[in-house]
């Protein structure tokens, strides 16, 4: 029996994949997994029985990665789940940031009840002419799978687009469109661009990215659009910007007290991945991520663990954690040759300061002596 704790609503088609060897619930205790959207786990106390956390997203920012990787706490991300999604309401975001559709909405309903209406909207309306995008130039920072859909989304809707990533994958290159302008640095994007997009972690490379100096960089007049997280964002120089005229809109994902209900400053209740469809793909993909992992060992789509996918051939599996250091594996294999152990399959990979390890056999085998080997983490063997 394993426990599942809901640190957030998770898609029932999501949770509905556990089977009756799962007790899930949000005052489940002892929990060997932990399925959360955006609820901060800087906080939360990882009990010794846990084993694993799915963030049904893609920012692990409110997870304790370094403190989950000491613990042997594999954490996991559902790349790409909710990029359609996402990248929609980036569209949404970049007409908004254009034409003044919200102003206007809000200055018709000031005219409810008013018999004239109608022709004070036709004499009122050019206080809200926005120009148009096509032939206008969107950089976007971060082009991974959000950034990608963005970035052909904005190609076929005619805009010139300038993409900067230092650390693109292969895969995201090969989905993007070729005429997507390779920029060779962020400054590029920041003096060429008429609208900018954020689509990058939050990492300490991008956090403030966007701040008094890179804004004085930028166009006159340029829409900034932030649908990645809050703290790229110096706001207090965005707001300065603002007020001065140089930065003409700013669209955010982000609710902060000094942003809200500022002219020329549009907040969305991070309402990037809110669409049925998202909240069903990030669960399915969490709940595969974790019943795979607790059930055969397996690790796939683990920000801080590399990815193991064996198939399961034998009776029993020994998941070892364990720090990315020498002589583990001889260590391994020594106390299972003494024990007059097999070993059938064999798989160890790494990343970073950590490594895991996989040792399939048909033998009993007990996890004391692993346990007690310097550099071990967290021993488990699943049957
Ligand atoms: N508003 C919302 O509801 C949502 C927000 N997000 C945010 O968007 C971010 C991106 O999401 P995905 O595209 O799915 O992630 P992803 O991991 O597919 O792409 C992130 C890209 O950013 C790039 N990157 C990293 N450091 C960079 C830097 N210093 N400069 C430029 N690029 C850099 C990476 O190389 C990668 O290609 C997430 O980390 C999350 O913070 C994601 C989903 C929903
Ligand atoms: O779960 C959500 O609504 C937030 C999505 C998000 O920000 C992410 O996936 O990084």
């Amino acid at each position: 029996m394993y426990n599942i704790k809901l640190l957030n609503k998770i898609s029932p088609v999501g949770v509905g994949q556990f089977d009756d060897q799962y007790l899930v619930g949000e005052d489940v205790e002892k929990e060997d997994g932990v399925l959360v959207r955006s609820a901060s786990m800087h906080e939360y106390e990882l009990n010794d029985n846990l084993k694993a956390i799915a963030r049904a997203g893609a920012g692990v920012n409110n997870i304790p990665l370094e403190k989950c990787s000491n613990e042997g706490i594999v954490v996991f991300n559902t790349p790409g789940a909710n990029a359609n999604a996402v990248k929609e309401l980036v569209l949404c975001g970049l007409f908004l940031s254009s034409r003044k559709v919200v102003e206007g909405i809000d200055w018709v309903k000031t005219l409810k009840g008013n018999e004239d209406a109608a022709k004070l909207v036709e004499k009122g309306k050019s206080q809200f002419v926005g120009p148009e995008i096509e032939g206008r130039k969107l950089g976007i920072i971060g082009l991974g799978a959000i950034g990608v859909h963005v970035a052909n989304a904005a190609i076929k809707l005619g805009m010139e687009v300038y993409g900067f990533d230092p650390y693109i994958s292969v895969n995201a290159a090969w989905g993007m469109s070729k005429w997507v302008k390779n920029a060779q640095n962020v400054e590029t994007i920041f003096s060429e661009c008429d609208y900018i997009t954020l689509h990058a972690p939050s990492t300490k490379e991008t956090k403030g990215i966007i701040n008094q100096e890179s804004i004085a960089m930028m166009k006159d007049g340029v829409r900034i659009l932030n649908f990645a997280r809050g703290d790229l964002v110096n706001a207090q120089d965005v707001l300065t910007a603002i007020d001065s005229g140089k930065v003409a809109k700013y669209i955010t994902d982000f609710a902060t007290p000094d942003i809200i209900d500022h002219e020329n400053v549009i907040v969305m209740p991070h309402l990037g991945a809110s669409t049925p469809e998202s909240e069903d793909n990030c669960a399915r993909m969490a709940v595969k991520e974790i019943k795979d992992y607790l059930e055969s060992g397996n690790i796939v789509n683990s920000v801080n663990f590399p990815t193991i996918n064996e198939p399961r051939t034998t009776k029993y599996r020994i998941c070892l954690i364990h720090k990315n250091v020498p002589n583990m594996l001889a260590q391994f294999a020594t106390l299972l040759a003494n024990q007059e152990i097999n070993i059938e399959n064999m798989v160890n990979k790494a990343k970073d300061d950590y490594a895991y390890t996989i040792i399939d056999t048909n033998d009993v085998v007990g996890t004391k002596e692993f346990e007690s080997l310097e550099n071990v983490i967290k021993v488990r063997v699943v049957e």
